[in-house]
């Protein structure tokens, strides 16, 4: 079993050197999307890949630069190559996503009325593991991120966290080394000033030595180069190199 990462990109929402926190998590011959922002169709141009070669896109909360690239996948996928994505995400994000973001674009009269008329939905819960394929399952996890917009968190294989963008949690995070044997956390990390919607890197640097060892960072910055000495045993993962997990 090989289980893979590929950051579309690693930058925050306005970050102009990386492209928005977009993942390709690659398990043996099946590939998952994990958000899909603004910069998502550039980016996998840029690393030479089709959205076609995707098999399915989880959602982990609606801010453009999670979700601002779904059009263009949808349309190009439609359109050109006569096909249909299947789409993961927490089921308080369908009527949303629908309504608030994608209806503008993608409506259709008597074509394109719901989210399910342009993608294969599949509606999640937290607490339940979903099997996508062979060698990959995944729980959602609420996390907070900014008040009245529901965000999740995912469990990859019961063994690693990767955080949707989200405010300091380090109950959870200790719980989930301790307690669930996590052994990777993937992590959005905001460089300067305080948390207020986001964890930032101070806040990490405060996590036990156990925990923080454990912690890759992203969603950062153009400051990022200035940082790099400054994360302890944290590290910053690179958009387009593939890290095997
Ligand atoms: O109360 C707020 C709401 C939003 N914002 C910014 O807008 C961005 C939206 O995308 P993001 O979630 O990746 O990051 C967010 C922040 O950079 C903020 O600083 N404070
Ligand atoms: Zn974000
Ligand atoms: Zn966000």
């Amino acid at each position: 079993m090989s289980l893979s990462l590929q950051m579309l990109g690693t930058g925050n929402a306005f970050a102009k050197n990386y492209f928005n926190n977009n993942g390709l998590l690659l398990a043996d011959d099946y590939t998952l999307l994990i958000d899909c922002g603004i910069t998502a169709p550039l980016a996998m141009h840029t690393i030479g890949k089709s959205f076609r070669d995707v098999n399915a896109t989880l959602i982990t909360h609606i801010h453009a630069d999670h979700v601002g690239g779904l059009e263009e996948l949808a349309l190009t996928l439609k359109h050109v190559y006569g096909k249909t994505m299947k789409l993961h995400l927490p089921e308080t994000l369908v009527e949303p996503l629908w309504n608030n973001t994608l209806k503008g674009g993608l409506y259709q009269k008597d074509a394109v009325a719901s989210l399910t008329d342009i993608f294969e939905v599949t509606p999640m819960k937290p607490g339940i593991t979903y099997k996508l394929a062979p060698s990959l399952s995944l729980e959602i996890i609420h996390t907070p991120h900014i008040p009245g917009k529901d965000s999740y968190s995912l469990l990859i294989n019961n063994e690693i966290f990767y955080s949707a963008d989200m405010t300091f949690q380090p109950d959870l995070l200790i719980s989930l080394v301790r307690e669930r044997g996590i052994r990777m956390i993937l992590h959005d990390c905001q460089l300067g000033g305080s948390g207020v919607v986001h964890t930032t890197l101070e806040e990490l640097l405060s996590l036990p030595e156990d925990v923080r060892r454990l912690i890759k960072l992203m969603h950062y910055s153009d400051e990022q180069p200035q940082f790099v000495w400054l994360t302890g045993e944290m590290e910053f993962i690179e958009q387009h190199v593939i890290y095997k997990l």
